[in-house]
């Protein structure tokens, strides 16, 4: 249910942000740069002084912070963004030293220390190395230091880049379970429509995280510097939901914004979440954005996984598509290609196209042994989650 501007609903409410002790705050490139122009230390300033206020409250913060790109098209004194990856990850390296001290100066000012954590889509895929990240993450909250998080641009290609940081934000959310997620960007929040050229949108206050209803609304980026524009935020904060994490997105211009929301203001668009809460390996399944390979279901196995919450079986399968080994993550998609779930395959791309379409009772017979009697087991598959 959507609630427009002026409702009574926003009048009354409290921001969920008020009760939650752990956040990330997610500042986008137009916002950090000044609409490309160069980092703007008077906003960093402004936010680190918030966020120093935060602390003194008691909170936890995980900064999420674009900009690199854009800060290193400034610094390389390139006329426009480039399109060729090499130089987006050259542009990149250059940048994230201007932003992390750029950070570090302005906490620094409030005896902040701050990391900096660059995260790739295969570091959150990775189960040994995701464990890891979340680790360091809490040592670091723990210490009182705030970490400044990227996406380590200079490392990725096109196939395995997250690309756009609100996706980054809602994963780290997740990873860390914070009860909140606030981004920050250049619009008050989030419209019926692209304000930029629809003088008639009107202005969401609330609504649930995760309805549809919502993902009509996003248009394109705003401008060259950012994205990922309002349909990668609305797509977050599905995604944060899948942890309990609520997001509000606001103007990063907004007087006080995070001091404001923490003292229960609302202020911008709160998406509440609403969805059922994942279990933290379904979490981790979850942010598998990428899988190595896909296998199709006929109707009865996709009817078993979505509605009877059961393992898939190698009979319900009809066909294999990619090549991958045991314990990969692989796609469970129906007849016409839509998926309905993903998990860690229990045999290779080359045995499933042996077994497939058999009970399980035959598989020793046909492989010579039988590892596990499941394809996938339900313990290691999420089922109907955000893509
Ligand atoms: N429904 C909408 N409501 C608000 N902004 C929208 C909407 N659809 C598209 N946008 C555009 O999204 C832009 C913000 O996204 P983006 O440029 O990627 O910013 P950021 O760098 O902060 O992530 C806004 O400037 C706006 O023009
Ligand atoms: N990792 C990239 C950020 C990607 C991006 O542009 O994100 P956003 O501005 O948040 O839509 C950078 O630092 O330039």
């Amino acid at each position: 249910m959507l609630s427009f501007y002026g409702s009574s609903m926003s009048d009354t409410a409290q921001s969920v942000v008020a009760d939650s002790h752990r956040l990330v705050v997610k500042v986008g490139s137009s916002l950090v740069t000044n609409q490309g122009k160069g980092i703007d230390r008077a906003a960093v300033a402004h936010w680190s002084a918030q966020i120093a206020q935060l602390h003194r409250q008691g909170k936890q913060v995980v900064l999420v912070s674009s900009g690199a790109i854009a800060e290193g098209i400034v610094r390389l004194g390139w006329p426009r963004r480039p399109t060729a990856m090499h130089e987006l990850q050259a542009a990149a390296a250059v940048g994230q030293m201007g932003l992390v001290q750029a950070y570090e100066v302005a906490f620094a000012e409030h005896g902040i220390r701050t990391a900096q954590i660059l995260l790739t889509h295969e570091d959150l895929a990775d189960r040994t190395r995701y464990l890891n990240a979340r680790s360091t993450l809490y040592t670091l909250l723990n210490l009182g230091v705030v970490p400044i998080v990227n996406e380590n641009d200079t490392v990725i290609t096109d196939e395995i880049r997250l690309g756009d940081n609100d996706t980054l934000g809602a994963l780290v959310t997740n990873l860390i379970e914070a009860e909140s997620l606030i981004i920050l960007t250049d619009q008050a929040g989030l419209y019926s429509a692209d304000p930029r050229n629809n003088p008639l949108a009107r202005f969401i206050s609330h609504a649930q995280a995760g309805d549809p209803e919502l993902e009509q609304m996003a248009g394109g980026a705003g401008s060259n510097v950012g994205t990922g524009g309002m349909i990668t935020k609305i797509l977050a904060a599905k995604r944060a939901a899948n942890s309990g994490g609520h997001t509000v997105i606001a103007s990063g211009h907004e007087p006080n914004v995070l001091v404001r929301l923490a003292a229960g203001e609302c202020i911008g668009t709160e998406l509440r979440a609403e969805l059922p809460i994942q279990s933290a390996r379904q979490r981790w399944l979850s942010s598998h954005l990428r899988v190595r390979g896909k296998v199709r279901l006929d109707a009865g196995a996709v009817k078993a996984l979505t509605d009877g919450h059961k393992s898939l079986l190698a009979i319900g399968v009809t066909e294999v598509l990619g090549d991958f080994n045991r314990g990969d993550v692989v796609a469970c998609i129906d007849a016409d290609g839509k998926e309905h779930g993903r998990g860690l395959i229990n045999y290779s791309s080359a045995d499933t196209r042996r077994i497939m379409g058999e009970p399980s009772h035959r598989i020793a017979d046909i492989l010579g042994s039988m590892s596990d009697p499941e394809l996938i087991h339900r313990d290691n598959m999420v089922v109907n989650y955000p893509l």
